[in-house]
């Protein structure tokens, strides 16, 4: 379990983090999000044990991070640029990392290299950037750590590999209940692999939630009516996110629940009625566009 507890953290007298609060399960795949510079870097290093925080308290399985040898062993860390000594091997840093983790797992290791092809002589620098981050998952997946931290972890690889590594991840979540926290602007992928979701804004977590609850809080509506405008009463109990007109049907963003949305919009007699679910995406638009942070018009 992965806890933050009104955890702040100032660079100078910027407040990147702002009193945030945030849980994770074991076993959970959560997926981080947010506008750039909301603080998601800051957030991960703070839970990886890089960064102290200036006030509030960093909890995994119980015990503070910061400092903490035990808690470093369970969590692997891969950031947006992989990171490996300068001139050596994946056979000299799988040795590296065989020392660090304890849970370390050399057969898995020997595997994953052949199922990636990889030469694990050759010096990780001259790889590409798509190969090294490959060589990074091959040493995190060996390491068998409880908690994966993946900042934009699947950017630059190809789709087949891309495939290759999130079946990896799935297979270690469900077979010896690893948990994953993954930041990204991929929500497509988030949305693919997570089960929990957090929005962080401008430092604050605005939300948290399983992502089948985000998905049955906020829906897309499309209706139509015989005299061409929805009644002002509807309009006024739904209170949509976003309104828009497409020739004669109106579009609604709504929060809310879907039978009492239904039984509202049924009660006006519309003649065209539809109510469909949001992607993530668009989940991610709305809600930022209701604190403000709006899509202005980009055509100059
Ligand atoms: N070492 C640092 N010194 C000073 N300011 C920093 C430092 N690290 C981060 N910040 C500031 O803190 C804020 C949050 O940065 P962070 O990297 O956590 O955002 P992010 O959500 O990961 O952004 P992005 O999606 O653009 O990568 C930014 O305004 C950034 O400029």
């Amino acid at each position: 379990m992965i806890e933050m507890k009104g955890v702040s953290k100032k660079f100078d007298h910027f407040i990147a983090l702002d009193h945030v609060n945030l849980s994770i399960n074991k076993g959970s795949i959560y997926g981080l999000i947010g506008s750039n510079g909301a603080g998601k870097t800051t957030l991960i290093k703070l839970l990886a044990g890089i960064y102290r925080q200036d006030s509030g308290e960093v909890i995994i399985n119980g015990e503070r991070v910061f400092e903490n040898i035990n808690i470093k062993q369970k969590v692997f860390y891969i950031p947006d640029q992989p990171y490996f000594f300068s001139q050596y091997t994946t056979k000299q840093m799988a040795r590296f990392y065989k020392s660090c983790y304890p849970t370390w797992a050399e057969d898995r290791y020997q595997k994953l290299a052949e199922l990636f092809d990889l030469n694990v002589n050759k010096r990780i620098h001259t790889f590409s950037k798509g190969w090294q981050r490959q060589i990074a998952f091959i040493l995190a997946l060996s390491a068998n750590p409880e908690i994966l931290i993946l900042d934009e972890p699947l950017d630059g690889l190809d789709p087949v590999v891309r495939k290759k590594v999130k079946n990896l991840l799935i297979h270690d979540v469900a077979e010896r209940e690893m948990t994953i926290l993954i930041s990204s602007h991929n929500l497509r992928e988030i949305e693919d692999i997570c089960d929990h979701i957090g929005i962080i804004h401008k430092g604050t977590l605005l939300i948290e939630k399983e992502l089948d609850d985000l998905k049955s809080d906020i829906h897309k509506i499309q209706v139509a009516y015989k005299n061409g405008t929805p009644p002002d009463k509807l309009l006024l109990n739904l209170n949509p996110l976003h309104t828009e007109k497409r020739g004669s049907v109106f579009l609604f963003i709504v929060r809310g629940d879907e039978e009492k949305i239904e039984k509202q919009i049924l009660q006006t007699n519309p003649v065209i009625f539809d109510l469909l679910p949001l992607t993530l995406e668009e989940i991610f638009i709305y809600e930022m566009g209701d604190i403000g942070y709006a899509i202005k018009n980009v055509l100059v």
